[in-house]
């Protein structure tokens, strides 16, 4: 595992956002990319869009595969992930909005809707890269603590937690949708590289947790320890519980 330590927020998404755009380059844009919402990536996807301008670089042929979409909430809805990702990097690029996959909280059969969106990743060879950030309390995706490390694509009820932590982006903690579907351990694991980020101090006790290493399905994010090609970009604020 290869973990980088950086300044802060701003020195975090500049060098995934280089990261990525080199996996875009050197693919000349045959890639499926895996991406993750939340405040951690919001920087890289404008650093990416700032490169790919700067580069007048298409990636017509990108694909993408968003990790988990809240259930009950229409695209519209700006607290929807497909918005966040319309929004924060899908309106700004090139990449064809057909594209660009999140699984569908709105299908009227949510498991049947987790088992195509599983399909739908394999049919499409795979993703290449995944970027990730991490819960308070170690979820990836909204993969919570006790998720069988076998899972795949699957429905999840949110911990309070994250619920909690999710609450400023809604007008009102009652309005945080209590499912979602999202892609599973076994999902995120068969990504070919992953790039987890972490950055802020609300992070610090989940990176000494995962820095020490101990795998367990009470930490989800301890599962990462066993991909053989794993680049962490961790900044000062969120490493600091290590010195
Ligand atoms: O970056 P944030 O907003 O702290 O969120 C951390 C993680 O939580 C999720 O948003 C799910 O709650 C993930 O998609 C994200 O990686």
């Amino acid at each position: 595992m290869n973990v980088i330590y950086v300044k802060d927020s701003k020195e975090m998404s500049e060098k995934a956002a280089s990261l990525l755009f080199s996996r875009m380059k050197t693919t000349e844009g045959q890639l499926n990319l895996g991406l993750a919402t939340g405040g951690t990536p919001q920087g890289t996807y404008e650093e990416l869009i700032k490169k790919t301008r700067a580069a007048n670089q298409s990636f017509a042929q990108v694909k993408t595969f968003n990790l988990d979409e809240y259930v009950g909430l229409s695209e519209e809805n700006h607290q929807s992930y497909r918005y966040y990702m319309n929004t924060h990097f899908f309106n700004h690029i090139d990449i064809p909005i057909e594209q660009t996959f999140l699984p569908n909280g709105m299908a009227l059969n949510l498991e049947e809707e987790c088992a195509r969106y599983e399909q739908l990743i394999i049919d499409n060879g795979g993703i290449d890269v995944q970027l990730l950030g991490i819960g308070s309390n170690g979820h990836i995706g909204f993969n919570e603590p006790g998720t069988p490390f076998s899972e795949e694509t699957h429905l999840v009820k949110l911990a309070q937690e994250t619920k909690e932590a999710n609450a400023r982006y809604f007008n009102d903690q009652s309005e945080v949708p209590s499912q979602a579907i999202t892609m599973g351990i076994a999902s995120i694991m068969r990504a070919k590289e992953i790039v987890l980020l972490i950055s802020g101090e609300n992070k610090a006790d989940a990176f000494a947790k995962f820095m020490n290493g101990t795998l367990s399905e009470q930490f989800p994010a301890s599962i990462l320890e066993t991909h053989e090609n794993v680049t962490v970009i961790v900044d000062e604020a969120a490493a600091n519980k290590m010195n």
